[in-house]
């Protein structure tokens, strides 16, 4: 038996963000942010891979993760649990929230190593699937792509589906991780290739922090300039 990619040895929820300028933990961490339409599996797909029943929450109820949950594992990485996008029923009003929510995390979070967005086996990309494909490669992150629930249809018939959605995106086959919460298959191929990417030089350079106006955020140690006043 091979040994397992992650073990969990520790695991900490450190909160919810629930606006693109609200709170958030601290980033201390690489951060791999979890990606999918709502009801695609993201938060089935975290308890299994980090073997917790109950830990992200699952729902019957597409839209239920409304805000982004930080969790830290083994204070290696922290894994961001994002909101579902694209579920019809949600009013426009939330909608129109959560997309600056997401798309604002991860365009601007320093610590950003990576992303692992979610397929349904069953479904085609939808338009907002492709959208979210678009932006993640637009901005450029290391992005994961699985295929979940395939529990749900014969093998035969879940391969031909990764090979179809592989031709659709322009990529190949192998690149797309089957899964299925159900069974573990594919746990510890994602588990390993989440491990590769933390283990990665850092993907994104930190952005220069904003000039304060504010003296007492200035370390009192901190080089003064000729034209400043004392
Ligand atoms: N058969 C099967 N069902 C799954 C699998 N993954 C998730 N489900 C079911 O799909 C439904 C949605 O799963 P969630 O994990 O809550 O999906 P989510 O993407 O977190 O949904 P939101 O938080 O609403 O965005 C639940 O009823 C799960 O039990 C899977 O691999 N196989
Ligand atoms: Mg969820």
């Amino acid at each position: 038996m091979s040994a397992d990619p992650l073990v969990i040895r520790r695991l900490d929820y450190l909160g919810p963000m629930s606006s693109p300028d609200g709170w958030r933990p601290e980033p201390r961490l690489p951060e791999v942010a979890f990606s999918g339409r709502s009801n695609v599996g993201k938060s089935s797909l975290i308890n299994k891979l980090v073997r917790r029943k109950g830990w992200a929450r699952v729902s019957n109820t597409p839209g239920r993760t409304r805000e982004i949950h930080f969790f830290d594992v083994n204070g290696q990485f922290a894994l961001v649990d994002l909101p579902g996008y694209g579920y019809a029923r949600i009013s426009k009003e939330r909608k129109a929230e959560w997309r600056p929510l997401i798309e604002g995390f991860l365009r601007h979070s320093p610590r950003l190593q990576g992303v692992v967005q979610l397929l349904d086996v069953r479904h085609d990309p939808s338009g907002d699937d492709l959208q979210m494909l678009d932006f993640l490669s637009e901005i450029e992150v290391p992005t994961i792509i699985v295929a979940t629930k395939v529990d749900k249809m014969k093998r035969a018939e879940a391969s031909a589906r990764v090979l179809a959605t592989a031709a659709a995106l322009g990529m190949e086959e192998s690149q797309i991780i089957p899964f299925s919460a159900v069974t573990g298959e594919g746990r510890d191929e994602l588990a390993s290739a989440i491990a590769d990417l933390v283990a990665q030089p850092a993907w994104r350079e930190p952005e220069p922090a904003p000039a304060s106006e504010d003296d007492d955020a200035v370390p009192t140690d901190a080089p003064r300039r000729e034209d400043e006043a004392p």
